[in-house]
């Protein structure tokens, strides 16, 4: 068990991003460990890319060919079922997820438990088993293995194109660009009034440091997959 104080930590994450999975897998198995307070953040990679006047990794050849190694070493060492799909470039460059991290956004607005599922079910759908995440149908067979019910599952098709949630998922984006992201995943640790902003999952010692508690690497078998 964490230590008494609660610590509250904000995850940023878009589902386009492979190494957010990792960090919202990895925040979701220590939950209880670390007593956090743990706030899901869905915003728009492509959004925060454009206002810090960064590009995407995979745009670099070496790079995007090693983080395909890097993702299959990963995904083994933290059991987390990651596959790059047949055409990653098409898939994030393409494609995108605005349309998917609107429909995120729209579950969180009508019942926000089901935020954590319905993420993990597009990460299964794009970064495991190469399907879709730009269409409606694929919203709502995402949201059936999520265990939304049909009702929620087409309200929030419906309401993922009303000004609300496009323009909440604009804050959102907005809100972690002030905090001085480039990339995903961010995670905003809240420390004795202060803000910790961490970039990438790979800086969760630095995070146990900083909250007083101890990284105890994967953790598979808390995994809530
Ligand atoms: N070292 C980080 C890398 C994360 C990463 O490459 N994220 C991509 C999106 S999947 C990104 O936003 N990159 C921006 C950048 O590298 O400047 C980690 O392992 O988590």
């Amino acid at each position: 068990m964490g230590s008494p104080v609660k610590k509250t930590v904000e995850l940023f994450y878009d589902v386009i991003s492979p190494y957010s999975w990792l960090a919202f897998e990895v925040l979701t198995r220590y939950k209880t460990k670390w007593n956090m307070d743990l706030h899901l953040k869905p915003f728009f990679l492509g959004g925060i890319m454009q206002g810090a006047g960064n590009r995407p990794p995979g745009l670099v050849p070496n790079k995007m060919a090693y983080m395909d190694k890097d993702l299959k070493r990963l995904g083994e060492y933290f059991r987390v079922p990651l596959k790059a799909p047949s055409d990653p470039a098409d898939v994030m460059f393409n494609k995108g997820s605005l349309a998917a991290m609107r429909y995120v956004l729209s579950v969180d607005s009508l019942q926000k438990e089901k935020t954590e599922p319905i993420s993990r079910e597009f990460w299964m759908r794009v970064w495991s088993r190469d399907e879709d995440i730009t269409k409606p149908e694929s919203f709502l067979q995402a949201a059936a293995k999520a265990q939304l019910s049909d009702d929620v599952a087409k309200t929030a098709l419906e309401k993922m194109t009303t000004d609300e949630i496009k323009n909440k998922l604009k804050a959102n984006t907005q809100e972690a660009l002030d905090m001085g992201t480039f990339g995903a995943p961010t995670i905003i640790l809240h420390k004795d009034g202060e803000k910790h902003l961490f970039f990438g999952w790979d800086r969760f010692e630095l995070m146990a440091h900083i909250m007083g508690e101890k990284w105890e690497g994967p953790l598979p078998e808390l995994s809530k997959m």
